[in-house]
């Protein structure tokens, strides 16, 4: 009997390997309104562990809105609100009586435009620590250092970690941002097409590191660019006017997805 083409064997296995990994984060039919803007519709899905999960979709579709929903920011805001299920640490995150900096320390978020504090580069990353832990000054040099290590940043901002990191570039600022993120060990990481703003370089930079962060962290990143969820992504999901239309391994996505909305949009017939 002739086997399967290798390419398809490959796609397989891809699929395999991440369906096996623990999940991070579940959604169970989950909804979530604007005040009387119904913007997401029984969404299920699951996050892995230590894996990139890509979120793709036309323009408002809901991709941020859940993001917004996985670390509970909507919170902050009078009238939104999600009814259904978001289990993470064994626990449905929609419940009443959350520490909510406990729940946004352990679920971090970096965001499409980079949000430097103006403050040094050093206290940018400090800040976030001190908010969570009493560490002393050497630990917290430590700290620092590790965290733009990480991002590949410290080379460059060693010798100016006192001046101002909004004189940084905005490849520059992004790092940061994703250093300070990280630096308070975080479990998961949310990324608000965080290249959007970036020029191609440091975009390639980025997605670097998300390779190597993914080693330690589950990720989920919204994008709108069809390479970069082909390039980062383990898995990806496809929203459609609020609702999750598929989700697969990225191989599968890009190569044999089951619906035709998405081969439609992935081959750029509209979005
Ligand atoms: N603050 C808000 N108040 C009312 N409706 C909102 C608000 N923010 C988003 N929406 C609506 O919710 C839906 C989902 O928006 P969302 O921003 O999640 O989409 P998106 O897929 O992330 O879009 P984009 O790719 O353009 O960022 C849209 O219909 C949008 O108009």
């Amino acid at each position: 009997m002739q086997g399967k083409p290798l390419a398809d064997a490959e796609t397989d296995a891809a699929a395999a390997a991440l369906s096996d990994r623990p999940i991070a984060i579940q959604v169970n039919n989950l909804d979530f309104y604007y005040g009387k803007t119904h913007a997401l519709h029984g969404i299920t899905l699951g996050f892995p562990e230590r894996s990139v999960t890509g979120m793709i979709g036309p323009s408002g579709c809901g991709k941020s809105t859940l993001l917004r929903v996985l670390n509970r920011m909507y919170d902050l805001y009078p009238g939104q609100r999600a009814t259904g299920e978001v289990l993470f640490a064994g626990q449905n995150i929609l419940g009443n009586g959350l520490d909510m900096n406990a729940l946004r320390s352990r679920v971090g978020m970096v965001f499409q435009k980079p949000t430097p504090f103006p403050m040094s580069i050093y206290d940018n990353i400090a800040f976030g620590i001190r908010l969570h832990e009493r560490v002393s000054r050497s630990e917290m040099d430590g700290r620092v250092e590790d965290a733009l290590r990480r991002v590949a940043l410290w080379t460059e901002v060693k010798d100016r970690l006192q001046a101002s990191a909004t004189a940084l570039s905005g490849g520059q600022q992004q790092r940061l941002c994703i250093a300070r993120t990280i630096a308070v060990r975080p479990e998961v990481i949310l990324l608000d097409e965080p290249t959007s703003a970036l020029d191609p370089v440091s975009t390639a930079r980025i997605e670097e590191l998300l390779d190597e962060l993914k080693t330690e962290f589950t990720i989920a990143i919204v994008t709108h660019n069809m390479q970069q969820a082909a390039r980062c992504a383990d898995q990806v999901a496809f929203f459609y006017l609020g609702e999750l239309v598929e989700v697969d391994s990225t191989a599968r996505m890009f190569t044999a997805p089951r619906e035709s909305r998405t081969q439609d949009y992935i081959t750029g017939r509209f979005g």
